[in-house]
C-alpha cells in the first residue's frame, strides 16, 4: 500500500510552555477540534485524555510525552496529518522536553497572557533554540484577569530576544475576550459564548480596532517581505503581497526562524484554537522542510545523513519507551527516512542488536490503531522490542546508520529504597528495570558493599513520582530513605604508583605488578584509562583486568562512597609471572594501586550546584536573598520581569532540600522558584568534613 498522506502534509509538532500556561488544555482542545477527542477533560479532575497516568492527573502536571496522531482539514479542503508530541513543563523533567524537541519539526509555545514569558518558558525556549525548532507562539488565557497580548509581544523581545510577529490581535480581553482579528485576511473571527461547539463566525473588524489592526498588519507585512527581494521591491513600490504570497513568506520566515508568528486565544473558553490549527498547517515545517538528519556510518564513523524520503533506507529513533497495561512495553519511534513494514528485520545500531518489527500502532489520544506499514515522517508505536533504550537508532540491517544521539543529564539526587518482603524485592527489581528503560534520566544502582538499592534522579519530585509509581502501579511495599545529594569524588594532585600483588598459599599463586599514573583530568572530561605498555611488561590479555580494577574504584569511590570523576589513569609499566599471573590478579593489583594513588594524590569532594531562579514580588527580595546567602548560594543577578523581581543564583543542591516550603512561608506563598543542574563544584573544607562524617 502506498502512503495515504504526502510527507509535505505532515506536521510533527509539540506544545511547550511554563507549568500551568495551558499546554494540556490547548492540546485537548486541538484533539477535540480535530475530531479525535470526544470528551473534553479538564486537567485537574482526572479526566484528561493526554494525562493518562494516575500520578499525572493527581498532580495536575504532565510528565510523560505521549505522541498523538490527529487530522486537520485546511481551507483548501486538504487533510493534514498532525502528530502531537506532548512535552512537560516542570524543570525536573527537562529531559522529556529535550527528547521531544529532538523528534519534532516545529512547536507551539503556549504563554499565559497574564504572565508573559515565565521562567520555564525561557528554559524550553532556549532548548528549542538548541534544536533549531521553528515555533508559533500562542498567547493563551486571553480571558483571564490581567491578560495583555501586547505585553506578551514585548516580553518575548525583552526576555527571549526573539522576534515575535503578531498575525492576529485580540478582540476584547479578560472577561470581554470575544475573538481575534486575522491580520492576513483582515477579518474578525468571534465565538459566541464559551461552549466548545460555539461556531466560529467571520465578520468585519470592529471599528475601534481598525487602526490597531492596520498598524499590526503593516508590521507583519514589513517583516514578511524581508524574506523575498521581489516581494520587498513590490512592497516599496506600494504593492502589498496577496494573501497566498503573504502566507508563503510567513511560512519561509517561520521555518528559517527569521521570526515567530504570534497568535492568541483562550483554550479554556474554546476561542482561537481553529485558527491556531490553520497556522500549524500553514507555517510550521513538514519533515521535508528540515535539513537532512545527521547520522554516522557505524563501521567507518563517516557522516551519513539521511534525507526525509521513503526512497532512502529505513532509519528511525526510539524516543520514548512506555509500558501499558495489557500491552506491555511500547517503543515510540520517529521514522526519519524509508519505509517500515510489519515483520521487517531491524538493526539496533546503537546497541548492536537485532530486532523485528512486530505489531505497530498509531497512537491517538485515547485509543490506538493497528497499522501494517509506516513511512518517513511518521511517529509509530512498536510493540515487543526486545532490548532497546531511549535515543537508540533502529534501521535497515543492510544499510546501517546511527542517527545523532540525545543527551541525558546526570542524576543529582539519590534515594535509598528497601523492599519490605522477599516478594516485594522481586517485584521491585522487575519494576525498576522497566522504569529505568522508560526514563533515561532515572537510574537504579545496587551498592556493591551494602547491597542496598539506590534510585537516582533529577530532583526530589522526580524520585517522588518514581516511588509513587512503584507503590501504586507495581504494588511494591518499600521503606524509602531521605533523598541525598549525589556527590562525586575527584583526584586533587597527580600520583605515580608501583604496586605488586603477590600471594603464595598452596596451589597456584597470584602475581601481578602494575605501575600506574593518576592525574586529574579536565573538568567535565570524564574518566580516561590508557595503556602505554609496548614491550609486553604487562601481557596484552591482562590489560582488560587492569582496566576493570581501575573502573571498579571509579565506580565505588574511595573516600565517601560516591563515584570518582575526571581522572586520567595511565598504565605505563608492570611485571608478570609465567604461571601465577591472571586477569584477576591484575584486577586486584590495579584496585589496590588505585586506592594507594588516590590516597597519595588526595581526594576532593564535589557537589552538584543548581541554577536557581526565584520570581517574587518586590517586598520579599531582601529576605529571599538573605536566605539564599545562608544556603551557601551565590547571587548571579537580579532583574525585573513585569512587576516581579527575578533572582538568579547558584546554590548547592545539598542546601535546596525543603526550599519550597521555606520560600512559601517567606513570601506568604507568592514567590515561586525553578532550578536545574548547573555543574559540579568543590565542596568547601568545613562542609567536606561534615560530608565525610556522614558518609565515610
Ligand atoms: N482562564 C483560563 N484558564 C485556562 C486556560 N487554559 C488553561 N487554563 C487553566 O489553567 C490551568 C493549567 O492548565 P493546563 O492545561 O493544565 O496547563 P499545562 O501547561 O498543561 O500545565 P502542566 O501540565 O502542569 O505543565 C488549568 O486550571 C486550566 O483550566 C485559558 O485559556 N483561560
Amino acid at each position: 500500500m502506498a502512503r495515504q498522506y504526502p510527507i509535505q502534509d505532515y506536521r510533527n509538532f509539540g506544545i511547550m510552555a511554563h507549568i500551568d500556561a495551558g499546554k494540556t488544555t490547548t492540546t485537548e482542545r486541538i484533539l477535540y477540534f480535530t475530531g479525535k477527542s470526544y470528551k473534553i477533560g479538564e486537567t485537574h479532575d482526572g479526566a484528561s485524555t493526554m494525562d493518562f497516568m494516575d500520578q499525572e492527573a493527581e498532580r495536575g502536571i504532565t510528565i510523560t510525552s505521549a505522541a498523538t496522531t490527529c487530522f486537520w482539514v485546511d481551507r483548501d479542503n486538504k487533510r493534514h496529518r498532525l502528530n502531537i508530541i506532548d512535552t512537560p513543563g516542570h524543570v525536573d523533567f527537562t529531559i522529556e522536553v529535550e527528547r521531544s524537541l529532538r523528534v519534532l519539526d516545529g512547536a507551539v509555545c503556549v504563554l499565559d497572557s497574564n504572565q508573559g514569558v515565565e521562567p520555564q518558558t525561557e528554559t524550553v525556549w532556549r532548548q528549542g533554540d538548541k534544536y533549531n525548532v521553528p515555533r508559533i507562539i500562542f498567547s493563551n488565557k486571553m480571558d483571564k484577569t490581567g491578560a495583555d497580548f501586547f505585553m506578551c509581544v514585548a516580553d518575548i523581545k525583552d526576555k527571549l530576544g526573539a522576534r515575535a510577529v503578531p498575525l492576529q490581535i485580540p478582540i476584547g480581553a479578560e472577561s470581554d475576550f470575544r475573538g481575534v482579528v486575522d491580520l492576513i485576511k483582515m477579518k474578525a473571527y468571534t465565538w459566541e459564548g464559551d461552549a466548545k461547539d460555539a461556531p466560529m463566525t467571520e465578520g468585519e473588524i470592529p471599528a475601534e480596532l481598525l487602526d490597531k489592526a492596520n498598524e499590526f498588519r503593516g508590521l507583519m507585512i514589513e517583516a514578511a517581505v524581508e524574506m523575498d527581494d521581489a516581494a520587498m521591491e513590490a512592497y516599496l513600490e506600494g504593492n502589498e503581497p496577496d494573501e497566498a504570497t503573504l502566507r508563503k513568506l510567513i511560512r519561509k520566515a517561520t521555518v528559517t526562524r527569521a521570526f515567530y508568528p504570534m497568535m492568541c486565544g483562550s483554550a479554556f473558553k474554546n476561542k482561537g484554537v481553529q485558527p491556531l490549527l490553520d497556522a500549524v498547517v500553514d507555517f510550521l515545517p513538514s519533515p521535508v522542510d528540515r535539513e537532512a538528519y545527521k547520522g554516522t556510518d557505524p563501521k567507518t564513523g563517516e557522516d551519513l545523513p539521511r534525507k526525509p524520503s521513503d526512497a532512502e533506507p529505513l532509519a528511525m529513533i526510539a524516543f520514548k519507551i512506555m509500558s501499558f497495561e495489557h500491552v506491555g512495553s511500547i517503543t515510540f519511534c520517529r521514522i526519519y527516512s524509508g519505509k517500515l513494514e510489519q515483520g521487517m528485520a531491524l538493526a539496533n545500531t546503537s546497541r548492536g542488536k537485532k530486532e523485528r518489527a512486530g505489531r505497530m500502532y498509531l497512537m491517538h489520544a485515547a485509543d490506538r490503531e493497528e497499522i501494517k506499514e509506516a513511512f518517513a515522517g511518521d511517529i509509530v508505536a512498536l510493540q515487543g522490542m526486545k532490548d532497546i533504550r531511549t535515543g537508540e537508532t533502529l534501521c535497515d540491517p543492510n544499510k546501517p546508520v546511527i542517527l545523532e544521539k540525545m543527551e541525558f543529564p546526570e542524576p543529582v539526587i539519590n534515594l535509598k529504597i528497601e523492599p519490605k518482603t522477599k516478594a516485594d524485592q522481586e517485584k521491585m527489581a522487575i519494576a525498576l528495570n522497566t522504569m529505568a528503560v522508560e526514563d533515561p534520566s532515572f537510574r537504579v544502582t545496587i551498592d556493591q558493599e551494602s547491597g542496598e538499592t539506590i534510585l537516582r534522579g533529577m530532583g526530589e519530585l522526580h524520585l517522588d513520582i518514581k516511588v509513587d509509581i512503584l507503590k501504586r502501579t507495581y504494588n511494591v511495599e518499600a521503606n524509602v530513605g531521605q533523598p541525598q545529594v549525589a556527590y562525586r569524588e575527584t583526584l586533587a594532585r597527580p600520583a605515580d604508583i608501583d604496586y605488586t600483588h603477590k600471594k603464595q598459599t598452596g596451589g597456584t599463586g597470584q602475581f601481578a605488578r602494575v605501575k600506574i599514573k593518576l592525574e586529574p583530568n579536565e573538568t567535565g572530561k570524564g574518566n580516561v584509562f590508557e595503556s602505554t605498555i609496548v614491550g609486553g611488561a604487562v601481557p596484552r590479555e591482562y590489560i582488560p583486568g587492569v582496566e576493570k580494577g581501575v573502573q571498579g574504584v571509579w565506580d565505588s569511590g574511595v573516600l565517601i562512597g560516591f563515584p570518582i570523576v575526571d581522572m586520567k589513569v595511565t598504565l605505563h609499566d608492570g611485571g608478570f609471572h609465567e604461571v601465577d599471573s591472571s586477569a584477576i590478579a591484575f584486577e586486584i593489583a590495579a584496585r589496590s594501586a588505585m586506592k594507594e594513588g588516590c590516597e597519595k594524590g588526595g581526594i576532593k569532594i564535589l557537589e552538584p550546584v543548581m541554577d536557581v531562579e526565584v520570581v517574587t514580588p518586590g517586598d520579599f527580595v531582601g529576605s529571599i536573598i538573605g536566605d539564599i546567602n545562608s544556603r551557601r548560594g551565590q547571587i548571579r543577578n537580579q532583574e525585573m520581569r513585569g512587576n516581579a523581581t527575578v533572582i538568579r543564583a547558584y546554590v548547592p543542591l545539598a542546601n535546596m532540600f525543603g526550599y519550597v516550603s521555606q520560600l512559601r512561608s517567606m513570601s506568604t506563598g507568592r514567590a515561586s522558584y525553578t532550578m536545574q543542574f548547573a555543574h559540579y563544584a568543590d565542596v568547601p573544607r568545613n562542609v567536606a568534613e561534615e560530608v565525610k562524617a556522614k558518609y565515610a
